[in-house]
């Protein structure tokens, strides 16, 4: 399961897309009115238009880079197994009642399904309203067989090394830095998702201190898998930094932000620079638009001299096998 993108790239359709994806209650979590008063007057209106118009700077004949490329993974998982692999997004389609449908179609007896959601890291905004909103289809369904939930996969060494060597090729040349951009979430999310309520972001170096809330703790994930990366690709801590991009409102998001730092990075002295996102597994708007297009833009007008975007694993042969070992480790739980 990945995020979904609008149907098309017309105002109409992101704003439906959009209306789905801020009213949910994971993603913009304040009080259902306010949220419907923000999401509704104010959001939505103010961000289709412009939003629409970055899909269309990405769009592909063939529709969204998103969907275009989750289906490319299905099909590349399919091809190395005898399962029904299926795909569904969070929000538009396909949802899961199909995704469930198909599968109940090409094996009536399925007794267990795997749900692979398509993030490394746990946060409310992605993977869990990803995985209730599986459970809820499941359970409205009355489906007769069992779901169970691949957790996320940030620190497997299989998906460490598939994400390494998806880099590598793109770190030959000489650089200044490494920055790893991973999405934004609130601090708050940080803080609602810490069971302990009293570790992340209250404990000096949080996330370094082993904790029973870093299974939830996105920040702690996220900088597991720079650091492991970096290890793996023999990069010294002086060679590499890690940053969050696709703000969105005035709330405190995780810091430093990709944005602000994309202009600060070439006053110093770093003019080569290589970016990667690790919390997608498939380009989308916020990696193609966001980072390869804007990003470079603002490098390079602000002293940058050469920016290279790596681009997400999408169907590379290492991920496709991490997904189906992901899978299978989950069955034999
Ligand atoms: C990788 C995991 C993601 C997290 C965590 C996440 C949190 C989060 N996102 C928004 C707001 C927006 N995100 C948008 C696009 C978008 N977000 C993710 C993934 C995560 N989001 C993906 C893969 C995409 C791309 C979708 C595509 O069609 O390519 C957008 C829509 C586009 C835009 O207008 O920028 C919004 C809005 C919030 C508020 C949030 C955490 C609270
Ligand atoms: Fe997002
Ligand atoms: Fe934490």
């Amino acid at each position: 399961m990945n995020l979904g993108s609008p149907d098309s790239t017309e105002v109409k359709d992101v704003k439906r897309y959009l209306d789905e994806f801020l009213m949910d209650k994971r993603v913009i979590d304040k009080p259902w009115l306010l949220r419907f008063l923000l999401i509704k007057g104010i959001i939505v209106p103010f961000r289709a238009p412009k939003s629409a118009e970055a899909y269309k700077a990405i769009w592909w004949e063939d529709g969204s880079p998103l969907i275009v490329l989750s289906k490319q993974l299905q099909e590349a998982v399919q091809k190395k197994t005898d399962l029904p692999v299926e795909l569904s997004m969070r929000y538009g389609t396909p949802t899961p009642e199909a995704a469930y449908d198909a599968m109940l179609k090409r094996m009536p007896d399925v007794e267990e399904v795997i749900l692979v959601p398509l993030y490394p890291h746990y946060a409310m905004s992605s993977f869990e309203t990803a995985v209730e909103h599986m459970k809820d289809a499941h359970k409205k369904r009355n489906y007769a067989f069992t779901l169970k939930v691949v957790p996320p996969f940030y620190k497997h060494p299989s998906y460490i090394n598939a994400l390494a060597e998806s880099m590598r090729p793109y770190l030959q040349e000489d650089f200044d830095q490494l920055l790893f951009s991973y999405h934004g979430i609130p601090e708050r999310h940080i803080l609602k998702s810490d069971p302990t309520k009293k570790h992340c972001m209250q404990v000096e170096n949080c996330c370094f201190k082993s904790s029973p809330s870093h299974p939830t703790c996105y920040r702690h994930q996220v900088t597991i898998t720079s650091e492991l990366v970096a290890k793996k690709l023999g990069l010294r801590k002086d060679q590499w930094q890690q940053s969050y991009q696709s703000r969105l409102g005035r709330d405190p998001w995780l810091l430093p932000n990709t944005q602000v730092r994309l202009p600060e990075l070439p006053k110093e002295q770093v003019k080569k620079l290589v970016v990667v996102c690790p919390s997608f597994v498939s380009d989308c708007l916020e990696t193609l638009e966001e980072i390869e297009m804007r990003g470079k833009e603002e490098f390079i007008e602000n002293g940058g001299e050469r920016y290279t975007y790596i681009p997400c694993m999408n169907t590379s042969e290492l991920w496709v096998d991490t997904v189906l070992q992901l899978v299978k480790e989950t069955i034999e739980q």
